[in-house]
């Protein structure tokens, strides 16, 4: 769907050449939610803005569905832009218009008729969810409706990719959510391809199904989010996974729960895939006789399934104990017995 080769963006300065994308190289699949997380300066907002060429690359290819856009002249990217939906930190809307002319803006660029774009636009206004405020300016809405009207207006020409610069991070946590959650719908109910820029690893946590962390201008590491939380490899991805996880060894230390549980048996579960941890401890529980304490532990919710590790103490005889550890070890979450400090 999108295809990135070898792309380059050197800026120059009155005193120093500076590689904001250096020689970056990415595939993003149709219908995907493509996450790419960085520190400040790592050039996601230049990468971003290279996609629908708002800066013109230095170097390198960017296609989208087998059209290359850094070979387009003027006329042929203004049309493939129609394909490319674009929202923003600070919404940037017109601030004298009303949300349903803010909305109609881009129909009214692509001459679209105006019956038709009273119909679309209130199509639009109904799936981001802002039914009955056309009539308001962008003055009158919170941040998050700004936000939904930003989406509106992206969509308005029926994209093939929205692209997302920094979009929730304006916005207050529980509004980030809903946000999210619109986009997660969007790009369910459309088989829209999203591509969006963060800082923050919740935001990738909860809406994206592949991420690349970047920094100083290149693509350190990449992949299935999931794996990615699971195995991170660099040192600036453990720091994006500590961000939402923290270190739940290092919060709570084996030792003190060793020392404090010396009855029955401790075990560490590693939560990998679909199986959430109420309907795994509250199985063995049913199905063996054991007592389940849950001692300590962080499970997260990805696109992908729950993540996270949690520390039980299991009592009861030992006979009960082993089965119910091997019953566990049939299922998708990885068991450890006793596990080391
Ligand atoms: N127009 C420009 N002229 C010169 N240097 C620039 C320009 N735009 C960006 N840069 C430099 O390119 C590098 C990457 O910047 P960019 O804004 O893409 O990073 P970022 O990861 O989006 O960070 P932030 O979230 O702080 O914007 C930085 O060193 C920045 O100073």
């Amino acid at each position: 769907m999108i295809s990135i080769k070898d792309l380059s963006k050197v800026f120059q300065t009155k005193d120093q050449e500076v590689r904001a994308v250096d020689d970056l190289s990415l595939t993003i699949d149709k219908g995907e939610i493509f996450g790419v997380i960085g520190y400040s300066g790592a050039g996601k907002s230049t990468f971003i803005r290279l996609l629908n060429r708002l800066e013109d690359p230095t170097g390198g290819n960017i296609s989208v569905d087998d059209q290359d856009l850094t070979a387009m002249n003027k006329n042929q990217l203004r049309i493939a832009r129609q394909e490319i939906g674009m929202i923003f930190q600070h919404f940037n809307l017109l601030w004298s218009r009303t949300v349903f002319d803010n909305i109609a803006f881009p129909l009214e660029i692509a001459g679209v008729s105006k019956q038709e774009r009273k119909n679309r636009v209130n199509e639009l206004i109904d799936l981001v969810g802002l039914s009955g405020r056309g009539n308001s300016y962008p003055s009158q809405l919170s941040g998050g409706q700004k936000q939904r009207v930003g989406i509106a207006r992206a969509l308005a020409n029926n994209p093939k990719v929205l692209l997302c610069d920094e979009a929730t991070s304006a916005l207050d946590p529980e509004t980030t959510d809903s946000i999210l959650d619109l986009l997660v719908d969007i790009n369910e109910k459309l088989g829209l391809t999203i591509v969006l820029i963060t800082h923050e690893m919740h935001v990738i946590r909860k809406i994206c199904h592949q991420v690349a962390v970047m920094e100083d201008g290149r693509i350190v590491e990449q992949g299935d989010v999931l794996d990615v939380f699971l195995h991170p490899k660099q040192k600036v991805t453990k720091r994006f996974v500590d961000q939402v996880m923290g270190d739940p060894e290092k919060e709570h230390s084996l030792q003190l729960i060793n020392d404090k549980y010396q009855t029955g048996e401790i075990l560490r579960l590693h939560f990998v895939g679909e199986r959430t941890n109420q309907a795994l401890i509250s199985d063995v529980s049913r199905k063996f006789e054991v007592d389940v304490n849950i001692l300590h532990g962080k499970i997260t919710q990805t696109q992908k399934g729950a993540y996270g590790t949690m520390f039980v103490q299991f009592v009861g005889e030992k006979n009960e104990i082993d089965r119910a550890v091997q019953y566990i070890e049939s299922t998708s979450v990885e068991v450890e017995v006793s596990p080391s400090v």
